[in-house]
């Protein structure tokens, strides 16, 4: 469904004169520096994938989305999106894409929810019955009715967010685009972004790619994903088989209030007595966070629990630490 064939694109950025008239000098010799955003970037994505398309700030990952959707050409390379080019067949391939950039909005600010969606149907040339039955079905499970007459501006982040996967929605494109859409959400939004996104998935087959920085968001989603760095792809395959090469072990931090049994500790915990915190690293795979917080919670009275997983960019840096895999 997505092909990206040694994919590259440079952005030319001036250099920057230090010193006296800094500003006026830099302008003035009009020298630019070519930086390579994406390198030789290649992948496949089937029909009805789920790909985490992740990498730290910087990595690459949004130059890479904005060619596959055709806001941005290549400078090497070769993209197909549903067989088709996104830069030589904009138009179609925008009628087969579905795009959420958790940071903006495609909504209009002042309007009603419901207007804006009127407004896209009409841009998408959606028949009124494709419309009217896209919005059955997704204002329901996005639970749209309660703000579909409010501004878009009034509108929670959560709200917003829904609104905008609806909206990207009502064409009903066959690929998803999605932009770090649980950005900035508390737990509950995020675990209803993440259950609708679950099903569009699973029931309507529509192939997703997802950048994100929430490693909950890659482990309960994704399929298959592509780790980037410095616009070169790193790893791709399954989150499983890069836990098997990379193991890394999640925390769970214990705060007591008053006295604690050290001696009850169990084997491996790290205790700071300063700051009254047991500490104990452990691999979600084969050990439940319960057992550990049962005993961990014999040992005192317990003020807070906190629980670590790995971030991306900890899997990255383990990556860098074992060239030999990268
Ligand atoms: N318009 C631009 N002009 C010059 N350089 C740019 C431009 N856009 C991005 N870059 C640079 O290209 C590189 C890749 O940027 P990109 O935005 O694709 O990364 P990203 O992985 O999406 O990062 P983030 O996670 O922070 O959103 C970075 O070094 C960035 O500074």
């Amino acid at each position: 469904m997505i092909k990206a064939n040694d994919l590259t694109k440079f952005y030319y950025v001036s250099e920057q004169k230090k010193g006296r008239f800094a500003t006026l000098r830099t302008f003035i010799s009009g020298k630019q520096n070519k930086i390579p955003a994406v390198s030789d970037m290649s992948f496949e994505i089937p029909r009805g994938g789920f790909v985490g398309y992740i990498g730290p700030n910087g990595a690459g990952k949004s130059t890479t989305i904005k060619m596959l959707t055709g806001i941005l050409h290549p400078d090497g390379g070769t993209v197909e999106v549903a067989g088709l080019s996104p830069q030589r067949h904009r138009k179609e391939v925008a009628r087969k894409i579905g795009v959420v950039f958790g940071q903006r909005t495609q909504l209009w600010w002042d309007l009603p929810t419901r207007d804006s969606f009127e407004l896209l149907a009409a841009m998408y040339k959606v028949g009124k019955q494709d419309y009217d039955k896209a919005m059955e079905v997704y204002a329901e499970l996005l639970g749209l009715h309660e703000f579909l007459d409010t501004p878009v501006r009034k509108l929670s982040l959560g709200q917003r967010m829904r609104a905008d996967l609806c909206a990207a929605l009502l064409h009903d494109p066959d690929v998803v685009f999605l932009d770090e859409p649980t950005i900035g959400l508390d737990v509950t939004a995020k675990t209803r972004i993440r259950s609708f996104l679950k099903e569009l998935n699973e029931r309507e087959q529509k192939t997703i790619l997802l950048t994100t920085h929430d490693m909950d968001d890659i482990e309960q989603l994704c399929k298959q994903i592509i780790i980037i760095n410095h616009g070169q792809k790193v790893y791709d395959g399954s989150l499983d088989s890069l836990r098997e090469l990379y193991p890394l072990p999640s925390v769970l931090e214990v705060e007591y209030h008053g006295r604690v049994e050290e001696v009850l500790l169990p084997p491996g915990t790290q205790y700071d007595a300063g700051r009254n915190v047991a500490r104990i690293s452990f691999d979600k795979q084969t050990t439940r966070p319960m057992q550990l917080i049962d005993a961990l919670g014999q040992c005192g009275e317990v003020r807070d629990i906190r629980v670590q997983t790995p971030k991306i960019e900890d899997i990255i840096s383990e990556m860098y630490a074992q060239p030999q895999m990268v």
